[in-house]
């Protein structure tokens, strides 16, 4: 049996209820219940950025042999505990990241080009009564990336194509990359306008930006956050936008999805979007056929596609 953690895409769950016997862990009313009496019968697990495989539920599937992730990241499953235990993992790298590159510069364009209040400011009928104020242009800015990793790469080469000067910051320098390194968070930020998240979320990098490095990107700075939530001390990036310490931001992600902090819905200099990094059709399509995939091939004693452990 196929255990799915949450609803996450329906043709993924045609695709599994096609193949396997497939339950839906969201639909469980007393889940200590369902897992006592289906833990022998449950080999896998099929997980997302919402939901994963702690160890809580590890230890309550003794069957299990593989978590399926339908996202890159891993932060929603207990890897170490996987490893210990000899249980298979998988993701879907690869084909989301340039969807997650688009939107991250879409972000940017939105928050500097203020796209989304001009659009308003049209709806609303104030064009009749005067121009649009100026806003901030894009290219030629200092973009910093947080994480030079296959996505942090697919934005530094397009926001080079807006001549813009790509620095970053990740645990160890690339030695085979033009960008600039910086060895720490805070000179990536003091040397960039813009702060481009994009690094695997982990101890090491929760609340990697902090107070600190907000205001050392300063009153004209803009963050722009297409990785996990966690990567922002949230209350403190909030006060920085209310108070001016901070020019603007681009989000995907919070800390706690979908709860979104109500003090930035009437920020103009803010973006805000429903973590829909991967969200196209064609995107999350490829996601599904490599979950499935992935899981196949372990039935199948194959090589698996994507393996993470
Ligand atoms: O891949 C990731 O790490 C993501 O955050 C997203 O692609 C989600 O998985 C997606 O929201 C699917 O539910």
């Amino acid at each position: 049996g196929v255990l799915m953690a949450c609803p996450m895409f329906t043709y993924l769950e045609e695709e599994l209820e096609k193949r396997f016997n497939l339950f839906r862990f969201w639909k469980v009313a007393d889940r200590a219940e369902f897992l006592k009496e289906n833990c022998n019968s449950i080999r896998a697990v099929v997980g997302n950025a919402s939901a994963g495989a702690d160890s809580d539920l590890i230890n309550a599937l003794p069957k299990l042999e593989i978590v399926s992730s339908f996202s890159v990241g891993l932060d929603k499953i207990d890897l170490g505990k996987c490893r210990e235990k000899g249980i298979r993992v998988t993701n879907t790298p690869d084909v989301l990241t340039d969807d997650v590159a688009d939107l991250a510069i879409a972000l940017i364009l939105a928050v500097l080009r203020r796209i989304c209040e001009s659009d308003r400011y049209v709806r609303s009928g104030l064009w009749k009564k005067g121009d649009f104020k100026l806003t901030t242009k894009f290219s030629g800015k200092s973009v910093g990336i947080l994480g030079l990793g296959r996505i942090g790469m697919a934005i530094a080469k397009r926001a080079e194509a807006f001549g813009c000067p790509i620095s970053y910051y990740s645990r160890k320098e690339k030695p085979d990359t033009k960008y600039k390194y910086y060895p720490s968070v805070l000179e990536l930020a003091a040397n960039s306008q813009i702060l481009v998240v994009a690094c695997p979320l982990t101890e090491e990098t929760r609340h990697i930006i902090n107070r600190e490095v907000i205001d050392t990107l300063g009153p004209k700075g803009v963050i722009i956050n297409i990785g996990r939530g966690p990567h922002v001390d949230e209350p403190e990036l909030v006060s920085a936008l209310v108070e001016g310490r901070l020019g603007g931001a681009g989000l995907d992600v919070y800390e706690h999805e979908p709860h979104v902090p109500e003090e930035l819905f009437k920020l103009d200099n803010v973006v805000l979007l429903p973590h829909v990094g991967s969200g196209t059709w064609e995107t999350r399509t490829a996601m599904a056929d490599l979950v499935v995939g992935n899981l196949e091939a372990h039935f199948l004693n194959k090589p698996l596609l994507t393996p993470v452990v």
